[in-house]
């Protein structure tokens, strides 16, 4: 069984291509960073280590690597394939579209056998997204054939890692958590499962509950991390004022996911919990600017810090922690980070308000604007 997965990087090695090796797929990563495919092809294998004392080690074996710049190589690729997974950052699903498109194209030819393409991104409909990206580019009358054979099931994937800093490129450090959810009502009927892979029903509840605590947690520490001078997660947690912020930021979309999907309360509270538990972790150096990057992103109307603020007031919650963590997000001033530049520079051009308005969607007389200017001002 052949995987093609779209992205060499940290999720790439250190999570989805270490369980579909494991499951007994040869795995095939497309990456546009040519050291990391040079080595892949060269060696075929890599370590994974985990973050706990005793370090622990695993080869992943049968791994390759294509180039991911070479769209005829990676359509041979995926017209070949048994599975295709993606983890390369939702806003780069466009720029893999056409390789998959013409890989589709290709199995059309050659009898359509049936293929499932899973984005492993942290987005709501990360696979939508990139059915919608392919479709654009298949001709019309390709698409009932490309539909009734290519299926595009929504995912949630949740497993900490860090940038890595290594002398050898491949070797990758994870945390020990991790969980795979995969919408199967969107699948093939008869699909072959992959170990390790938790299939359900409707993954709306666990899409939200993981990027609405994990990842709303996560970026809330690294903005007030920031601000403060902390250079880690892991120093900014344990700092009294910001561990406050993420539980009270946590409690806030706690009690939306909890009026929204009807999870137990102290099933969820255990839940916050346990992921605050996975911050703390001292055997991982998570860098702020890793978890706080492209804040734009994490500004936008879907992603983790607006939809459970614009939520939390349809439950008549003030969401005070939620937008104490998007006017840091507003001073999350990193020069290497393009989209930190950009709203940067939009915030000192526009003001606050024009700039905020326009990245978030969320109107000046929303009473969430005017929170977030008053947080905004009040963060020293
Ligand atoms: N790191 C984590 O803790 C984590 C956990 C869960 C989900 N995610 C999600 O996984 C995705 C990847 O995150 P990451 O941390 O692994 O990032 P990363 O930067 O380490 O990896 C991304 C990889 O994609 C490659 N890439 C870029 N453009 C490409 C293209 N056109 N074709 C093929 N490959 C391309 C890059 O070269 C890089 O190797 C993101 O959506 C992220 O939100 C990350
Ligand atoms: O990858 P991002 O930029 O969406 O978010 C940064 C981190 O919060 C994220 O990568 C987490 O480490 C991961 O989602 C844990 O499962």
């Amino acid at each position: 069984m052949k995987a093609v997965h779209f992205g060499a990087g940290n999720i790439g090695r250190g999570f989805i291509g270490l369980l579909l090796s494991r499951a007994g797929y040869q795995v095939i990563f497309s990456d546009v960073n040519d050291v990391l495919v040079n080595e892949l092809q060269n060696r075929g294998e890599y370590t994974v280590e985990l973050a706990n004392e005793a370090k622990d080690q695993e080869v992943v074996h049968n791994v390759t690597a294509i180039d991911g710049k070479n769209v005829e190589t990676v359509a041979q690729a995926v017209a070949e394939a048994d599975l295709v997974t993606t983890a390369v950052g939702v806003n780069i699903l466009k720029h893999i579209a056409p390789g998959i498109a013409k890989g589709i194209e290709l199995r059309l030819k050659n009898g359509a056998n049936p293929l499932h393409v899973i984005a492993c991104e942290n987005a709501i409909g990360g696979s939508a997204q990139l059915k919608e990206h392919v479709m654009n580019l298949l001709d019309d009358s390709l698409h009932d054939a490309a539909a009734a054979s290519v299926y595009f099931p929504n995912a949630a994937v949740d497993r900490i890692v860090p940038i890595q800093h290594h002398d050898d490129p491949l070797y990758v450090q994870v945390e020990p958590f991790y969980e795979w959810v995969v919408d199967r009502s969107q699948m093939a009927p008869n699909f072959q499962e992959v170990e390790g892979v938790h299939y359900v029903d409707n993954l709306e509840p666990y899409i939200e509950r993981k990027l609405f605590t994990v990842n709303t947690g996560h970026c809330v520490a690294a903005y007030l991390g920031y601000k403060a001078g902390f250079a880690t997660i892991q120093e900014a947690i344990v700092d009294e004022e910001i561990a406050a912020c993420v539980r009270g930021a946590l409690e806030e979309t706690g009690a939306v996911l909890v009026k929204r999907f009807g999870f137990d309360e102290s099933e969820h509270a255990k839940y916050i919990d346990k992921i605050l538990s996975r911050f703390v972790n001292p055997n991982l150096t998570d860098e702020v600017t890793r978890v706080g990057r492209s804040p734009l992103r994490k500004l936008s109307p879907n992603d983790r810090l607006v939809r459970p603020a614009l939520q939390a007031y349809e439950y008549g919650i003030e969401p005070d922690h939620l937008a104490l963590g998007m006017a840091a997000a507003c001073k999350f001033d990193i020069q290497e980070d393009p989209e930190a530049v950009e709203l940067q520079k939009a915030i000192a051009e526009e003001g606050l308000s024009t700039a905020f308005a326009r990245y978030t969607s969320i109107p000046a007389e929303h009473p969430l604007h005017k929170l977030v200017l008053e947080q905004y001002e009040a963060l020293v």
